[in-house]
């Protein structure tokens, strides 16, 4: 199978190194286009010459064409591709807020596959809400789907407007939990610890919280009340965080990029 991946940032990169290190695409199958030239340790692998600045004839020889730029650059990427893409090749979309619909009309094609990973993909672990035009047979879809699962966990939605809900959730989930972070980080620092000892009680927080939510049933409210003593230390900090309304604040952030998904896709 072949593959052409149109972007090679954060994340097209990233979907590179997962379907090379997973074994489910050879890099030699891989074909790269964007604006700059990588470094040899950014090929990955994926022989020089398969890295070009434009959509070329080569792209009629590829089975899957992933879209990994920016919204804002989808138009300018569509109007080269359309000519290239012949019936049987799937797009696969991973661009925030541009519809199944839009793809569809600016690349001429039919079969297209809308997809919201996230960053965490890099290691393997990522998220990714997708879902489907009717023109996917269910043999695309198990294709496209075990692709996904290289780079991590998959869902798929008929639903197309969960994929805006995913993208303000999962999508830019991961830089809401490294504000938090960075947030905790900032505080511990005003109480006396050095920057790395900071880093450190931070990120072991989070890593063992996650596992230890992991290793068994209780949910976040349990585990909240396992730490909260009764006139303790927690209860003082989660009383402070109610009084500020922080869940409003987070549930507000998330509508604000679930809008924001929305704005893109116009
Ligand atoms: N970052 C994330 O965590 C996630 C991002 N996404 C989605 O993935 C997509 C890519 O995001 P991300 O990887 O962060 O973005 P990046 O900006 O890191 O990568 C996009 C790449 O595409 C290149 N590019 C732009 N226009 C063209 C063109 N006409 N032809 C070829 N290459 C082009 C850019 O070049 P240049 O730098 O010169 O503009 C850049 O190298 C976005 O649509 C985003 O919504 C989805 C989930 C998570
Ligand atoms: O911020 C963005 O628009 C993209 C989509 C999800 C994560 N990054």
């Amino acid at each position: 199978m072949k593959i052409a991946i149109i972007g090679y940032g954060n994340m097209g990169k990233t979907y590179a190194g997962s379907f090379i290190n997973s074994r489910f695409i050879k890099a030699e199958d891989i074909i790269v286009v964007d604006r700059f030239t990588p470094t040899e340790k950014e090929m990955l692998g994926i022989p020089a010459a398969n890295f070009i600045s434009e959509v070329n004839d080569s792209f009629s020889e590829t089975d899957i064409v992933i879209l990994a730029v920016k919204p804002q650059d989808f138009e300018a990427v569509s109007e080269k591709l359309k000519s290239k893409l012949t019936d049987g090749q799937i797009v696969l979309s991973i661009m925030a807020g541009v519809t199944i619909r839009t793809i569809q009309k600016m690349t001429n094609s039919l079969k297209v596959v809308r997809s919201m990973p996230n960053i965490v993909s890099q290691i393997g672990m990522g998220m990714t809400v997708f879902s489907a035009s009717p023109d996917i047979d269910r043999k695309d879809l198990f294709i496209i789907q075990n692709l996904l699962n290289t780079t991590g966990k998959s869902i798929y939605v008929d639903n197309e407007k969960l994929i805006d809900a995913a993208t303000a959730v999962s999508g830019s989930g991961p830089a809401y939990v490294f504000y938090f972070m960075k947030s905790m980080i900032k505080a511990a620092e005003q109480l006396g610890f050095s920057a790395s000892e900071a880093e450190l009680l931070v990120n072991q927080t989070f890593i063992g919280s996650i596992n230890l939510k992991n290793a068994n049933s209780f949910s976040n409210e349990e585990w909240i009340a396992k730490v909260a003593s009764k006139g303790g230390t927690t209860e003082r900090a989660l009383e402070v965080f109610d009084a500020l309304s922080t869940e409003d604040i987070i549930a507000k952030a998330v509508m604000a990029a679930n809008e924001r998904a929305l704005e893109l896709g116009v």
